[in-house]
């Protein structure tokens, strides 16, 4: 279909643990790309602020998101591929990440609150507090269905959402062809 051309950029978006790095590290082994991680692009100071249990606000969010969206372009400007992980939990996030483009699509990592909170709880060594998982709630956005989001379930294990998302990217997809 021309109007669905295969994509050159996945965005794996939710809240913080609902599987972004786990779930895009594994697709983008399947798809044979690259993965990138948008917490690489948060300056110190965001970090520092979410670590001490802050939230960050739109505008501690607008350079890092133009940061990601730049190198989006890079990447699918020079018909490279890649998966990022990032949170782009608002509509106007994901405006600036996508802008428009077609090749560059966004997959939903849905779940429940008790779900995530249970998995965030288990989870060691991350500088992301558990108690911000409220604020990321309140922030999401989910995506609505004019920006033509591969939705998900989160509540099944790693290689059947990558499954479920390989299922939903439009064919014929050139690197499943290579398998
Ligand atoms: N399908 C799954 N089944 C069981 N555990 C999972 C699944 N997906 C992720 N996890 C676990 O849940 C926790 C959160 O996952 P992960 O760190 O990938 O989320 P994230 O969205 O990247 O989080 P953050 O945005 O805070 O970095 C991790 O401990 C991970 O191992
Ligand atoms: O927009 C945000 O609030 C941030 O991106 C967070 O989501 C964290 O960076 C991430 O979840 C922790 O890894």
């Amino acid at each position: 279909m021309t109007d669905d051309p295969a994509p050159q950029v996945l965005i794996v978006m939710g809240v913080s643990g609902s599987g972004k790095s786990t779930i895009g590290e594994q697709l983008a082994e399947r798809l044979g790309w690259a993965y990138r991680d948008a917490d690489d692009f948060h300056p110190p100071s965001n970090v520092e602020k979410m670590s001490a249990g802050q939230p960050l606000t739109d505008d501690d969010r607008w350079p890092w998101l133009r940061a990601i969206a730049a190198e989006i372009d890079r990447i699918a400007d020079s018909g490279d591929h890649a998966v990022f992980g990032c949170s782009a939990l608002k509509r106007a996030y994901r405006d600036i990440l996508v802008h428009g483009r077609d090749d560059v699509r966004i997959v939903y990592l849905d779940g429940s609150r008790a779900l995530i909170a249970e998995r965030v709880a288990a989870r060691k060594n991350h500088f992301m507090p558990p108690g911000l998982l409220d604020s990321q709630f309140a922030t999401l956005e989910k995506p609505g269905p004019d920006e033509r989001p591969f939705v998900v379930s989160i509540d099944a294990s790693v290689g059947q959402i990558v499954d479920a998302i390989v299922e939903q990217l439009p064919r014929p997809f050139p690197q499943q062809s290579l398998i």
